[in-house]
């Protein structure tokens, strides 16, 4: 597809533009970029305890969402926070979906399967909204749109000192959960991002793969010389 976003083509934008924020490349922007980029983890929510995000750090950390690349102006994803006094109902639709899988599961396993609605202090489900619109783009590009925003989300809560990390599984694909949050038919659930203070650091970190195991070159040449 091969258009201009919608507020370039007609000089309109959904907000004023103004210039992006300055960032001071007399300093080390790229150094800052690498700490942070390069420090942030998973962390499970298990180890996500008390605080959370204030109301000001959330609507700062659904900003930075905003924030991500979006091929049309679509904002093809939206995010519903599961406030504590709604977790029990995710807790509900965790259990169903697994006994509607393993109708032999233990109460154990239904247990703790509820429980995983009960654990960081801020929890939303990240929805991709996938139905036909003006510019109709792909649901590709709406995805990749939907990574970034939630990277975005992810980063934000790293820099701000919270960990932070995407639970998925088999509950985001049920019925369930669609009609608990409301979805329209062309909205899809992909994940939840779980954001709250570290209680215990995992030891290590992950090792990243090296850029040239991702990276070849259009006609076979050797990608080798620029890429490490
Ligand atoms: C869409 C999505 C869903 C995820 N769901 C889960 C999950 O259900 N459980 C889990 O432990 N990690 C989940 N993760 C986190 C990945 O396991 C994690 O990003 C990966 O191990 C790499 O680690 P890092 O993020 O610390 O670099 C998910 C990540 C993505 C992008």
């Amino acid at each position: 597809m091969d258009h201009a976003d919608p507020g370039e083509r007609e000089g309109r934008g959904r907000s004023q533009h103004t210039s992006p924020p300055a960032i001071g490349h007399e300093g080390d922007a790229v150094g800052f970029a690498q700490a942070l980029i390069g420090s942030r983890q998973n962390v499970s929510p298990k180890r996500l305890v008390e605080p959370g995000p204030t109301a000001e750090q959330l609507h700062e950390l659904l900003s930075l969402a905003a924030a991500a690349p979006d091929h049309g102006l679509l904002t093809p994803w939206r995010f519903i926070i599961v406030p504590a006094g709604q977790r029990h109902r995710l807790a509900e639709v965790f259990a169903l979906t697994l006994i509607d899988r393993d109708p032999s599961a233990t109460l154990e396993q239904i247990e703790s399967a509820r429980e995983k609605a009960h654990r960081a202090p801020l929890l939303m489900v990240a929805i991709a909204c996938l139905g036909p619109r003006e510019p109709d783009t792909p649901a590709l590009e709406r995805m990749v749109s939907m990574g970034a925003a939630i990277q975005n989300l992810l980063l934000g809560a790293h820099a701000m000192g919270f960990g932070a990390g995407l639970t998925s599984g088999q509950a985001m694909a049920s019925k369930r959960l669609s009609e608990l949050c409301g979805l329209a038919a062309d909205e899809v659930p992909v994940c939840c991002v779980n954001i709250g203070t570290v209680s215990k650091r995992k030891p290590g970190t992950r090792v990243r793969p090296l850029p040239s195991s991702f990276v070849s070159e259009l006609g076979g040449g050797q990608a080798a010389g620029r890429v490490q």
